[in-house]
């Protein structure tokens, strides 16, 4: 059974948009579980721009399931993680003046950072996913520094227009997957995953977990968050 990590970033996107108090991120939180979610992520940015520290506290005493929280491999961040104690945090890249995140972090340029940080993040028992793109070297690495999890990143998969382009991503995603299985990672996906192109990447055995936001929250908008996660954790039931 694949589970399903809903990612309400983009709930605190409206949110902001007029720098009041509703819509709630806690609201979703505890809509999305009731809903069947088996984890909430949220990436709580340097530049704020949508996820704030208030959501984070709050989210880590009121959800039922697991918090996972995403964040740049700065101390700032670290600090923040070591106060709330989620299930686990996801490494990853982060530029000011990205839209949304634009591939996966470069562990092999990182590594002399991550060698200190990720020991810090599990001595405060505090599980350590990398956000990668589909690359074994970089994979290999992430074994190196004793990451529990990898998320595979499926934004190239998710965004090219071109047939052949997403049919050798899906072959790139299958191969990461497996070959980061089989060194005894516990092995995620996500990024820009949708209710069209979700399927091919749920039905790989060796991912466990999906973090999806946008696309859920995007439709909750018209069918309400309830159904948007029901009918996303219905089409990514692994086929027997
Ligand atoms: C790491 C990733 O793929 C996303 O979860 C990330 O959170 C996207 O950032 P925004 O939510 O700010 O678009
Ligand atoms: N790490 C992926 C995630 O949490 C959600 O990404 P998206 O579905 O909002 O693109």
């Amino acid at each position: 059974m694949t589970k399903l990590g809903v990612n309400i970033d983009h709930i605190a996107t409206v949110r902001e948009a007029r720098k009041i108090d509703i819509p709630d991120p806690v609201y979703a939180a505890v809509i999305a579980e009731l809903a069947g979610a088996d984890g909430i992520t949220v990436h709580l940015r340097g530049d704020r721009r949508h996820i704030k520290e208030r959501d984070v506290e709050l989210l880590s005493k009121f959800i039922k399931t697991r918090l996972n929280i995403e964040m740049a491999t700065t101390t700032e961040m670290f600090e923040i993680a070591c106060k709330i104690k989620p299930y686990s945090v996801t490494l990853v890249p982060e530029k000011k003046e990205e839209v949304t995140t634009e591939g996966g972090l470069d562990v092999i340029l990182h590594q002399s950072v991550l060698k200190t940080l990720i020991p810090e993040y599990k001595s405060h028992n505090i599980k350590i996913s990398i956000f990668v793109d589909p690359d074994n070297e970089q994979i290999k690495r992430c074994i190196k520094l004793n990451a529990d999890i990898i998320e595979i990143n499926t934004g190239k998969y998710a965004e090219t227009e071109d047939e052949r382009e997403r049919e050798l991503e899906l072959e790139k995603i299958k191969n990461a997957a497996r070959f980061a299985a089989k060194s005894g990672l516990k092995v995620a996906a996500g990024h820009g995953l949708n209710y069209r192109n979700v399927k091919p990447i749920a039905q790989i055995p060796e991912i466990e977990e999906l973090n999806i936001g946008h696309a859920i929250i995007a439709r909750a908008i018209f069918v309400g968050l309830d159904k948007a996660v029901r009918e996303m954790k219905e089409l990514i039931k692994k086929e027997k």
